[in-house]
């Protein structure tokens, strides 16, 4: 087969980490006898110091264009803030920032379904921060959604009154989360049919939207168990007892927050891995962590998230099960082997470089 894919490193450990990934994509191809052709995008930070905006319009376009994106994390604290013509601190309006790079893509095709599966490997199971017996049992998709909430609604910045005042509004329309609902009930049906949706409908309008809408959509689905949850109550059961999800289904910005803890109960935001899809099949895929600006440029950043990513963009968007299987398989034979970076705190075991590792992944398939 013979697949186009966009490439944007991005920034921090994204051109790290998407090199392993492209390393481990390449060897897949010559095993299994594929041609991937690949089409850079400068984007995110880069993309603003290359040429004064985060993601140009004919990039975006090109993106858009290829069969699939993978995407390194963008932004860097480091560079967020500049210094303004009197000599104060100025923060620039998320137009400008880089997050505009992902931004675009997502909501730009309309890639609602931001898959984020975290599971404990029994190999890593001691660099979870949790207890043994409870982390052994975490293995769960966040489907966050990606294209509307408090992301994207109206947002000001101005005085009001003689006070710097901000706001973020959060919107949902009915569609947007059936659509969402559908594909939270498809996935749970190829799992352990249990969607849990979280939300705050105690507090939020569109919390009682979204109970509304997926009660509804729940009906279609009577094989699966379906319950809401409290996102307070179920971010603190996700380090009681994380073993008892299945499917969570959340808003953007909660299951931002909860893919994150998740991943990081499972052992590391460096196996973090993570996919945007609509309802064209094209995708973008990224690790689920940021830039990391803390490891860039070290070469000790872990590739493994984003190269799940990419095995979840073979799986998802390009239907090569038995490619997606086989990357699977090989970071599992690599952990067997007792290698390791040095964000998976477990004892023992051979540290690697970040691309060392992706050697190692890649000579296992
Ligand atoms: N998809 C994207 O483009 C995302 C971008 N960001 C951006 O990334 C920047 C940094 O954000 P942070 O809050 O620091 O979150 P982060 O996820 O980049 O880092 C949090 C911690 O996890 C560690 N970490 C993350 N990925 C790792 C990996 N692959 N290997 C080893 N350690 C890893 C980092 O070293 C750090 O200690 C910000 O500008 C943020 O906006 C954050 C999340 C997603
Ligand atoms: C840069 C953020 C807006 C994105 C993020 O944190 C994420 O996609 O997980
Ligand atoms: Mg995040």
């Amino acid at each position: 087969m013979e697949k186009k894919i966009a490439v944007l490193r991005g920034d921090g450990i994204g051109p790290e980490v998407v090199n392993e990934s492209i390393k481990v994509l390449e060897r897949v191809a010559q095993k299994f006898g594929h041609t991937f052709h690949y089409y850079d995008i400068i984007g995110g930070v880069a993309g603003l110091e290359a040429y004064g905006d985060a993601l140009r319009p004919q990039d975006y376009e090109l993106g858009r264009s290829c069969d699939s994106i993978l995407f390194g994390s963008v932004g860097d604290p480091r560079k967020y803030t500049f210094t303004g013509a009197n000599g104060t601190k100025k923060y620039p309006s998320r137009k400008e920032a880089a997050v505009k790079a992902l931004a675009s893509f997502r909501r730009g095709m309309e890639l609602f379904a931001n898959i984020r599966p975290a599971k404990v490997y029994p190999q890593l199971i001691q660099a979870s921060p949790l207890k043994d017996t409870v982390a052994r049992e975490l293995d769960l998709i966040v489907l966050r959604e990606n294209t509307a909430g408090i992301f994207y609604a109206g947002k000001y910045r101005k005085e009001i009154g003689g006070e710097l005042t901000a706001c973020d509004e959060c919107v949902y329309t009915w569609s947007q989360i059936e659509r969402h609902a559908r594909c939270a009930f498809d996935l749970a049906m190829g799992r352990k049919k249990h969607v849990t949706m979280v939300n705050k409908p105690n507090a939020m309008e569109t919390g009682v939207l979204w109970q509304t809408v997926y009660e509804k959509v729940a009906e279609e689905y009577p094989e699966v168990h379906y319950e809401t949850m409290l996102i307070d109550g179920c971010a603190a059961r996700l380090v009681s007892r994380p073993g008892y999800f299945d499917v969570i289904a959340a808003e953007n910005m909660f299951g931002d927050i909860l893919s994150d803890l998740a991943n990081s109960a499972a052992g590391s935001m460096g196996i973090a891995g993570s996919g945007d899809i609509g309802s064209e099949g094209k995708g973008l895929y990224e690790c689920a962590g940021g830039s990391a600006p803390d490891i860039a440029g070290q070469n000790i950043a872990n590739p493994i998230a984003e190269i799940l990513s990419a095995a979840l963009m073979l799986r998802l968007s390009f239907h090569m099960t038995v490619e997606a299987d086989a990357i699977e398989a090989a970071i599992v034979k690599v952990l067997d082997d007792g290698y390791r970076t040095g964000d998976i705190m477990t004892p023992g075991g051979k540290r690697l470089s970040c691309s060392d590792m992706g050697d190692a992944i890649s000579e296992a398939i």
